[in-house]
């Protein structure tokens, strides 16, 4: 048998544990990544939703984190892309910019992962990705404007740049932690806030620690705090891909300097 094959098996095996109720979490089997030998599209605005995806992207990790919370895991399906080799249909007859994540929904394709958190949360059930609360909401919107300051301070910091820079960017990820005490999220409850650093922390802590040996949560209580909570978040969970997998594509992709 194939590793994909057993990989495959213990999945199902996962998830009918988990239906007989013993106890386990489920974890959802996810469908096999689309290359370029797939040489059809799914039907496309047959009315079904479909989330393109990779299962190794933080900015589309972000939106299968929101899907799985909502609970859309039936309404939104997932279609996985490989980034390395495209179908050559997703640029020609989905997504023309070719970039992951597209949701397609009500006879449209919609890009880009933080619009997307927000048109989900507008157009889907489930529970709120966004507060209610004026002060929240306008936190909510200066941080999730923070999030390519974010990114580009870490990654410039890893291909050489200013370590008072990137540090300053996760003081500011504790900072922002401590403003409201109603839980450990960055809007005290679990928000679309989370959704959008957490992919990206969940890449940059192991890449720090073996690159500049440098730990995020030291000095950081508040984050390291995050961290923990985040984990427990089964939404988030079933999205964490091997860490290894990713700090290798991290390495090749962006740090494209940096041998692998
Ligand atoms: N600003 C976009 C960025 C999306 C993005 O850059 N996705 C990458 C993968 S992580 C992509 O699809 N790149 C095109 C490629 O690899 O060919 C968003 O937030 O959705």
């Amino acid at each position: 048998m194939t590793d994909v094959g057993a990989v495959e098996i213990s999945r199902t095996m996962t998830a009918l544990v988990t239906i007989t109720g013993i106890g386990m979490e489920s974890k959802e089997v996810l469908p096999p990544v689309l290359g370029s030998s797939s040489s059809e599209p799914p039907p496309l605005f047959d009315g079904t939703t479909r989330l393109y995806t990779s299962y190794v992207c933080p900015y589309a990790q972000r939106v299968w984190i929101a899907r799985n919370y909502k609970g859309l895991q039936d309404k939104i399906h997932l279609v996985p892309i490989n980034l390395q080799d495209k179908p050559a249909w997703y640029k020609e007859k989905v997504y023309p910019p070719a970039k992951v994540p597209a949701l397609e929904h009500n006879n449209e394709i919609r890009g880009e992962s933080l619009d997307l958190l927000k048109y989900i949360d507008t157009h889907f059930e489930g529970p709120p990705l966004f507060p209610n609360d004026p002060a929240k909401k306008e936190f909510a919107e200066e941080m999730l404007a923070f999030t390519d300051k974010f990114g580009a301070a870490v990654v410039s910091y890893l291909k050489g740049g200013s370590e008072s820079e990137m540090s300053a960017a996760f003081d500011k990820l504790e900072e922002a932690l401590s403003k409201f005490d109603d839980g450990s999220f960055f809007l005290g409850q679990f928000s679309a806030v989370d959704i959008a650093y957490a992919p990206f922390v969940q890449r940059f802590q192991p890449l720090l620690l073996e690159l500049k040996n440098y730990d995020i949560t030291a000095g950081r209580p508040k984050l390291a705090a995050w961290i923990q909570e985040m984990d427990k978040i089964d939404a988030y969970k079933q999205t964490k891909w091997d860490p290894q997998e990713l700090t290798s594509i991290f390495k090749k992709r962006v740090l494209v300097n940096l041998s692998s």
